[in-house]
């Protein structure tokens, strides 16, 4: 066995503990980084880029379907998806290369490669080999894949996002369960490139939209296109001739049954906190097993514990990874002096067609008791000009702002170029931008930011009503 001893050992070599390594050793802190799985992070490998270049892939196919109502008649459509799946394979081992690159380029002794646990509060057994001896740990370990035991029979035909981007080809059939980011990106994005799919959500939920008259809109607007069930529960699922057969219920108690070639369970990732020792820590761990933490500082308690990225499941998401990565490196590279990071406006995009954006306030959090009422805005991207120009004319935005101040607060949307909206509200939350000023920035023509416009506008008047104004949609927020 061989022993270490370091002012800092970070676990886990993703996104958050690469960033967590950098700011440690930029403090002079002697860092150890241990993997216990492959070097190349889940963005690159398995999670943001090659399910964008699927995404793309799918779009190249809509785009010909959808020319014929522009005039353009693009003849007989093939999607060989065997050359679909080398792309997005080939380009995603490019990204995982930029990143080994960067792995290669950190000191060998400053690499561990093996799985750690805690054997006590600053000990760590790394694998069957080294015993770390640690001034400091950060865990950066992130998330797996939720598996529901009620899907275990579809056996081998059982998968996870994870399993979709080795594919050597597209199947014919896939069945999705979950609602959330993956499940309709996924879904859709297979749909539109002529897998047969259908989505199931146990409930109502659709992405991160808590907004109930968004999140109708979306559910809409995306069961056009998509074979999308709301309210389903798991009856059963089975492996048989090779395909899995899934029987589902709906909320009539009515029993659907087909075959198909896959399950994808897209349903959450659980923060790989289970299996590290977490109990010999010492810490104080909430009721999912992730230790209470500060989101400023990423300190567990006041310990010399820092956690980052999707292991503490705080906001899931790359942006977020690398933040809390630097600001855990930081406060671990110069601890005992621990210090607020940068945190910035919460924002989130699932790249669905149209996208589905989420920044600043949700309107659940707005809604939470004891909460101050506020001033709601919006716009319907059905008559909006650019977006019709486009023939995606299609989703509803609605915007935050608080009475009094009228401060701009968050917004919640499905619409056409929403990725680009999003960015544009949520550097207007971050920067407290009233409703007046942003109504006083430049708004060309014709573009999608006039539907923009035309919400801020609608806010300006709601929050010029006041209090007493009271919203349409008042009703429970969702998920
Ligand atoms: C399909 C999919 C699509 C996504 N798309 C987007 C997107 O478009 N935009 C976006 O912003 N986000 C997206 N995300 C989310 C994003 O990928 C994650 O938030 C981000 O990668 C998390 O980074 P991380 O460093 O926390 O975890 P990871 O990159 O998973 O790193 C954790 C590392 O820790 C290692 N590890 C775990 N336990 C141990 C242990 N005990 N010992 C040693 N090592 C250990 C693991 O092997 C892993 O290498 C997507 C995710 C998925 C799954
Ligand atoms: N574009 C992006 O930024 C992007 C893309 C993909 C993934 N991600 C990240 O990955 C994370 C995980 O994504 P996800 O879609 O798996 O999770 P999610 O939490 O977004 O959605 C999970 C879905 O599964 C359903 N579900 C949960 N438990 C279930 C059960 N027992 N039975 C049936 N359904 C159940 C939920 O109702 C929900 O619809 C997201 O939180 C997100 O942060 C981000």
């Amino acid at each position: 066995m061989k022993n270490l001893k370091v002012d800092v050992a970070v676990i886990g070599a993703g996104t958050a503990g690469l960033s967590a390594y950098r700011a440690a050793t930029h403090h002079g802190a002697r860092t150890v980084l241990i993997e216990g799985a492959q070097y190349g992070t889940t963005c690159a490998r398995v999670g943001c880029m090659p399910s964008k270049l699927l995404i793309a892939a799918a779009e190249a196919a809509h785009a010909l379907k959808a020319a014929p109502s522009f005039g353009v008649h693009p003849g007989d459509t093939r999607i060989d998806g065997r050359a679909v799946m080398e792309r997005v394979k080939r380009e995603r081992d490019r990204f995982v290369g930029f990143v080994l690159e960067g792995v290669d380029r950190i000191p060998a002794s400053d690499k561990l490669l093996g799985h750690a646990r805690f054997t006590g509060p600053h000990t760590l057994q790394v694998g069957d080999h080294t015993v770390v001896e640690a001034g400091r740990v950060v865990i950066a370990t992130g998330s797996t894949p939720q598996r529901l035991p009620n899907l275990a029979g579809a056996g081998s035909r059982l998968i996870s996002s994870d399993d979709v981007f080795y594919w050597d080809e597209l199947p014919s059939s896939v069945a999705v369960l979950g609602t959330g980011v993956i499940g309709l990106e996924l879904g859709q994005a297979l749909a539109r490139l002529g897998v047969r799919v259908s989505v199931f959500a146990r409930g109502g939920s659709v992405a991160q939209l808590s907004d109930p008259q968004v999140l109708r809109e979306a559910a809409r607007v995306l069961a056009e296109e998509i074979d999308l069930g709301f309210q389903y529960s798991v009856v059963s699922a089975t492996e048989e001739d090779g395909q899995a057969v899934l029987t589902m219920r709906d909320a009539l108690g009515k029993e659907v049954s087909a075959p198909y070639d896959y399950v994808l369970a897209a349903t959450g990732r659980r923060p790989n906190v289970d299996g590290i020792g977490i109990e010999h820590t010492g810490l104080a761990l909430r009721e999912d097993g992730i230790p209470h933490f500060n989101p400023q500082t990423m300190q567990c308690g006041t310990s010399h514990i820092f956690i980052a990225g999707d292991a503490d499941n705080e906001r899931p998401v790359l942006p977020e990874a690398a933040d809390q990565g630097k600001i855990a490196g930081d406060n671990a590279g110069r601890y005992p002096d621990v210090r607020p990071g940068l945190r910035r406006v919460p924002l989130t995009i699932a790249f669905t067609e149209p996208n589905i954006a989420t920044l600043g306030a949700s309107y659940k959090t707005l809604c939470a008791p004891g909460k101050p009422k506020f001033g709601i805005g919006k716009v319907s991207f059905d008559n909006q000009g650019r977006s019709r120009v486009m023939l995606q004319n299609r989703g509803l935005l609605r915007v935050y702002g608080e009475y009094g101040t009228g401060r701009f607060l968050g917004a919640e949307m499905i619409g056409p170029r929403a990725e680009h909206l999003a960015h544009l509200l949520a550097w207007a939350v971050q920067n407290r931008m009233t409703v007046e000023q942003m109504l006083e920035m430049p708004f060309y023509h014709p573009v999608v930011e006039e539907g923009v416009r035309t919400a801020l506008r609608d806010l300006a008047a709601s929050i010029a009503k006041g209090a007493g104004d009271t919203d349409p949609a008042d009703s429970e927020p969702g998920t």
